[in-house]
Protein backbone atom coordinates (compact mmCIF):
# COMPACT_ATOMS: atom_id res chain seq x y z
CA UNK A 1 0.00 0.00 0.00
CA UNK A 2 2.74 2.05 1.07
CA UNK A 3 6.06 2.87 -0.61
CA UNK A 4 9.01 1.13 0.94
CA UNK A 5 10.95 3.50 3.29
CA UNK A 6 14.00 4.07 5.33
CA UNK A 7 13.50 4.21 8.92
CA UNK A 8 16.23 6.66 10.60
CA UNK A 9 16.16 5.87 14.41
CA UNK A 10 17.33 3.48 16.73
CA UNK A 11 14.12 3.57 18.85
CA UNK A 12 12.59 0.21 19.30
CA UNK A 13 9.11 1.64 19.92
CA UNK A 14 9.46 3.84 16.54
CA UNK A 15 10.30 0.41 15.19
CA UNK A 16 7.22 -1.02 17.06
CA UNK A 17 4.78 1.79 16.12
CA UNK A 18 6.00 1.92 11.81
CA UNK A 19 5.41 -1.45 12.05
CA UNK A 20 1.86 -1.01 13.29
CA UNK A 21 0.86 0.73 10.17
CA UNK A 22 1.99 -2.01 7.83
CA UNK A 23 4.95 -0.05 6.31
CA UNK A 24 8.03 -1.81 4.89
CA UNK A 25 10.84 -0.46 6.20
CA UNK A 26 14.72 -1.04 6.56
CA UNK A 27 16.65 0.45 9.41
CA UNK A 28 19.11 3.19 8.98
CA UNK A 29 21.47 4.45 11.82
CA UNK A 30 20.99 8.54 12.16
CA UNK A 31 23.24 9.87 14.96
CA UNK A 32 23.02 13.89 14.82
CA UNK A 33 24.41 16.50 17.68
CA UNK A 34 20.92 17.01 19.94
CA UNK A 35 22.48 20.45 20.71
CA UNK A 36 19.41 23.40 21.06
CA UNK A 37 20.93 26.55 19.50
CA UNK A 38 20.62 29.26 21.57
CA UNK A 39 17.01 30.66 22.41
CA UNK A 40 15.99 28.22 19.91
CA UNK A 41 12.28 27.70 21.13
CA UNK A 42 10.98 23.78 21.69
CA UNK A 43 8.54 23.38 18.91
CA UNK A 44 11.66 24.23 16.25
CA UNK A 45 14.24 22.49 17.99
CA UNK A 46 12.28 19.51 17.71
CA UNK A 47 11.15 19.97 14.28
CA UNK A 48 14.82 20.69 13.45
CA UNK A 49 15.85 17.31 14.89
CA UNK A 50 13.58 15.13 13.13
CA UNK A 51 14.17 16.39 9.79
CA UNK A 52 18.20 16.42 10.57
CA UNK A 53 17.71 12.23 11.78
CA UNK A 54 16.05 11.94 8.36
CA UNK A 55 18.22 13.42 6.05
CA UNK A 56 21.13 12.32 7.88
CA UNK A 57 19.64 8.96 7.39
CA UNK A 58 19.26 9.38 3.70
CA UNK A 59 22.91 10.11 3.38
CA UNK A 60 23.74 6.49 4.43
CA UNK A 61 21.63 4.61 2.45
CA UNK A 62 23.01 2.89 -0.56
CA UNK A 63 20.01 3.17 -2.58
CA UNK A 64 17.55 5.89 -2.28
CA UNK A 65 14.44 5.27 -0.32
CA UNK A 66 12.11 7.97 1.01
CA UNK A 67 13.66 8.38 5.05
CA UNK A 68 11.67 8.81 8.46
CA UNK A 69 13.14 10.88 11.10
CA UNK A 70 11.49 11.23 14.13
CA UNK A 71 12.23 13.14 17.47
CA UNK A 72 10.02 13.43 21.00
CA UNK A 73 10.85 16.17 23.68
CA UNK A 74 9.10 16.85 27.26
CA UNK A 75 8.23 20.21 27.86
CA UNK A 76 8.03 21.98 31.36
CA UNK A 77 7.84 25.57 32.05
CA UNK A 78 9.39 26.33 29.34
CA UNK A 79 12.06 24.26 29.56
CA UNK A 80 13.12 21.12 27.20
CA UNK A 81 13.50 17.57 28.97
CA UNK A 82 15.71 15.63 27.13
CA UNK A 83 16.74 11.60 28.56
CA UNK A 84 18.32 12.03 32.15
CA UNK A 85 22.39 11.95 32.24
CA UNK A 86 21.84 10.65 36.08
CA UNK A 87 19.82 9.84 38.80
CA UNK A 88 20.24 14.00 40.06
CA UNK A 89 18.99 14.89 36.88
CA UNK A 90 15.96 12.88 36.65
CA UNK A 91 14.84 14.03 39.89
CA UNK A 92 15.08 17.47 38.56
CA UNK A 93 13.08 16.07 35.99
CA UNK A 94 10.42 14.46 38.37
CA UNK A 95 10.35 17.29 41.01
CA UNK A 96 9.19 19.35 37.75
CA UNK A 97 6.80 16.98 36.14
CA UNK A 98 4.97 15.31 39.55
CA UNK A 99 1.21 17.04 40.36
CA UNK A 100 1.69 19.18 36.97
CA UNK A 101 0.88 19.12 33.57
CA UNK A 102 3.62 19.19 30.64
CA UNK A 103 3.58 18.92 26.70
CA UNK A 104 4.79 16.23 24.70
CA UNK A 105 5.95 16.95 21.50
CA UNK A 106 6.67 14.62 18.81
CA UNK A 107 8.29 15.65 14.87
CA UNK A 108 8.47 13.17 12.15
CA UNK A 109 9.85 14.34 8.66
CA UNK A 110 10.17 12.12 5.88
CA UNK A 111 12.54 13.19 3.29
CA UNK A 112 14.29 12.21 -0.20
CA UNK A 113 16.57 13.90 -2.30
CA UNK A 114 13.83 15.94 -4.14
CA UNK A 115 11.46 16.35 -1.52
CA UNK A 116 10.24 16.90 2.43
CA UNK A 117 7.62 16.80 4.10
CA UNK A 118 6.97 16.76 8.13
CA UNK A 119 4.35 17.12 10.83
CA UNK A 120 4.15 18.35 14.56
CA UNK A 121 2.33 16.62 17.17
CA UNK A 122 1.64 18.03 20.86
CA UNK A 123 0.12 16.18 23.57
CA UNK A 124 -0.61 17.63 27.32
CA UNK A 125 0.12 15.30 29.41
CA UNK A 126 -1.38 15.10 32.79
CA UNK A 127 0.92 13.53 36.12
CA UNK A 128 -0.09 12.71 39.71
CA UNK A 129 1.90 13.89 42.66
CA UNK A 130 4.84 11.43 42.95
CA UNK A 131 6.77 10.95 46.14
CA UNK A 132 10.55 10.21 46.75
CA UNK A 133 10.69 6.68 47.03
CA UNK A 134 8.55 5.71 44.29
CA UNK A 135 10.43 8.23 41.93
CA UNK A 136 13.77 6.50 43.23
CA UNK A 137 12.13 2.61 42.42
CA UNK A 138 11.52 3.99 39.11
CA UNK A 139 15.10 5.21 38.18
CA UNK A 140 15.88 1.92 39.64
CA UNK A 141 13.52 -0.04 37.18
CA UNK A 142 16.30 0.86 34.44
CA UNK A 143 13.27 2.28 32.45
CA UNK A 144 14.06 6.32 32.53
CA UNK A 145 17.50 6.24 30.90
CA UNK A 146 16.57 6.12 27.11
CA UNK A 147 13.61 8.20 27.23
CA UNK A 148 13.01 11.82 26.57
CA UNK A 149 11.56 13.39 29.93
CA UNK A 150 12.67 10.81 31.86
CA UNK A 151 9.42 8.43 31.72
CA UNK A 152 7.30 6.17 29.26
CA UNK A 153 3.90 6.21 29.50
CA UNK A 154 3.44 2.72 27.91
CA UNK A 155 5.66 1.19 30.47
CA UNK A 156 5.95 1.73 34.68
CA UNK A 157 5.35 5.11 34.34
CA UNK A 158 2.04 4.67 32.68
CA UNK A 159 0.14 4.72 37.24
CA UNK A 160 1.63 8.26 36.73
CA UNK A 161 -0.24 9.81 34.12
CA UNK A 162 -3.88 10.80 35.23
CA UNK A 163 -5.24 11.80 31.68
CA UNK A 164 -3.50 12.67 28.23
CA UNK A 165 -4.90 15.28 25.74
CA UNK A 166 -3.81 14.33 22.71
CA UNK A 167 -1.85 11.19 20.84
CA UNK A 168 -1.01 8.34 23.08
CA UNK A 169 1.38 6.89 20.16
CA UNK A 170 3.16 10.06 19.55
CA UNK A 171 3.89 10.80 23.65
CA UNK A 172 5.43 6.52 22.70
CA UNK A 173 7.35 8.28 19.73
CA UNK A 174 5.70 8.05 16.86
CA UNK A 175 2.21 9.63 16.18
CA UNK A 176 -0.08 6.96 14.17
CA UNK A 177 -2.05 9.01 12.92
CA UNK A 178 -0.25 11.82 11.41
CA UNK A 179 2.65 9.88 10.48
CA UNK A 180 -0.02 7.52 7.99
CA UNK A 181 -1.27 10.89 6.84
CA UNK A 182 2.51 11.90 6.21
CA UNK A 183 2.63 8.99 3.56
CA UNK A 184 -0.48 9.52 2.05
CA UNK A 185 0.62 13.14 1.20
CA UNK A 186 3.60 11.67 -0.15
CA UNK A 187 2.18 9.03 -2.34
CA UNK A 188 -0.96 11.38 -3.41
CA UNK A 189 2.55 13.76 -4.53
CA UNK A 190 4.03 11.62 -6.69
C1 LIG B 1 7.75 10.71 26.93
C2 LIG B 1 8.14 9.37 26.39
C3 LIG B 1 9.27 9.21 25.58
N1 LIG B 1 9.60 7.98 25.10
C4 LIG B 1 10.76 7.79 24.23
C5 LIG B 1 10.46 8.02 22.75
C6 LIG B 1 11.83 8.16 22.15
O1 LIG B 1 12.33 6.88 21.80
C7 LIG B 1 12.63 8.74 23.29
C8 LIG B 1 12.96 10.15 23.01
O2 LIG B 1 14.21 10.25 22.40
P1 LIG B 1 14.45 10.63 20.87
O3 LIG B 1 15.74 11.39 20.86
O4 LIG B 1 13.24 11.26 20.28
O5 LIG B 1 14.62 9.23 20.15
P2 LIG B 1 15.64 8.04 20.39
O6 LIG B 1 17.01 8.57 20.70
O7 LIG B 1 15.04 7.07 21.37
O8 LIG B 1 15.61 7.31 18.98
P3 LIG B 1 16.11 7.85 17.55
O9 LIG B 1 17.17 6.91 17.12
O10 LIG B 1 14.87 7.75 16.69
O11 LIG B 1 16.63 9.25 17.69
O12 LIG B 1 11.80 8.66 24.46
C9 LIG B 1 8.84 6.86 25.41
O13 LIG B 1 9.15 5.76 24.98
N2 LIG B 1 7.72 7.01 26.18
C10 LIG B 1 7.33 8.20 26.69
O14 LIG B 1 6.29 8.27 27.40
Amino acid sequence: MYPKIALASASPRRRELLTQLGVEFQLIAANIDETPYTDEIPADYVQRLALAKAQAGLARLSAELPTLGSDTIVVVQQQILGKPTDFADFQRMMAMLSGSVHQVMTAVALVDSQRSLSTLVQTEVHFRLLNPAEILHYWQSGEPQDKAGGYGIQGLAGRFVERINGSYSAVVGLPLCQTERLLQRWQEQV
